[in-house]
């Protein structure tokens, strides 16, 4: 990871559900400006780490601060304002219009029981037209398809304008075509000084982050640039060798090994 400022920073948390423990003193700083995508195999706690970044989950041990102030002291509205979210399988009303959803990334902007402005309208049209879903605005989220929708919730998270951006699988229902887009976008606001915070479990897609943060068993194993090769062979190795990453074209991908490491020659 290069050094420079950090936006976002895990400091030896503990965290879990219930009585359930599912993380483990993880210290993870997330470099502004940067792009970092978080993976692991399924139940590693990497939604969970997401959440606890985002205060939307209380930490058991140790804090999140967000550009170097905890978390828990930063007004709820202006912490709103800094940081936008788009969760995993999210819930939102299905009878509100395309519209309306994405002016909800606008709330934090608006003063108590005050209408929308020109500017949130402006901020709204912007994030729907970057997801190219500007044409549906009028109708209901309900009637859209898996990957529509999920180009509706991510305009509601531009449309906050944060400068830290976090996403649990954004990729998630989205055609191919639109998975190239969203890797534009993120390249785009990364350019202007946003930090990406994302989960991703298309490895090839994670691996064109600026770094990565490898996470099994609740424990961070591994965080380092995306293009090292200690980073690929954590990746490797998280997932047991199943897969082998690659160089193809100045890209790096990840392919699945077509035989069990022991049945391999
Ligand atoms: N509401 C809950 N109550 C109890 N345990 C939970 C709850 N949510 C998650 N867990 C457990 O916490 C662990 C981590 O879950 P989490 O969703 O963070 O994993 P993940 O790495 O994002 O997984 P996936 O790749 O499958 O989405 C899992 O073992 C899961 O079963």
């Amino acid at each position: 990871m290069a050094p420079g400022k950090i936006a976002v920073s895990a400091d030896g948390i503990s965290a879990g559900i219930e009585k359930r423990p599912i993380l483990h003193s993880i210290t993870l700083p997330l470099a502004a400006g940067r792009w970092t995508s978080i993976v692991g195999p399924n139940g590693a706690g990497k939604s969970t780490l997401l959440k606890v970044l985002a205060g939307l989950l209380p930490a058991q041990r140790g804090q999140v601060t967000l550009a170097g102030r905890a978390l828990q002291e930063w007004p709820a509205r202006e912490r709103a304002c800094q940081m936008a979210w788009l969760g995993q399988n999210e819930a939102a009303a299905d009878d509100l219009t395309v519209l309306d959803v994405a002016l909800l990334g606008r709330l934090p902007h608006q003063g108590w029981l005050q209408p929308p402005s020109a500017a949130d309208h402006a901020a709204a049209e912007a994030a729907l037209r970057q997801t190219q879903a500007w044409d549906w605005r009028e109708r209901p989220l309900g009637q859209l398809s898996g990957g529509e929708r999920q180009r509706v919730l991510l305009a509601r998270a531009l449309a906050v304008n944060a400068p830290v951006l976090l996403m649990d699988e954004p990729l998630a229902n989205l055609d191919p075509p639109h998975q190239a887009d969203w890797l534009l976008l993120v390249r785009s606001l990364v350019a202007q000084g946003c930090t990406v915070v994302s989960v991703l479990h298309e490895l090839s897609m994670a691996l064109q982050a600026d770094d990565v943060a490898v996470l099994a068993g609740g424990r961070l194993l591994h965080h380092g640039a995306a293009r090292h090769s200690a980073t690929h062979r954590a990746l490797e190795a998280v997932f047991d060798q199943r897969i082998a990453i690659h160089c193809v074209q100045d890209q790096w991908l990840a392919l699945p090994r077509m035989h069990a490491p022991e049945l391999a020659l």
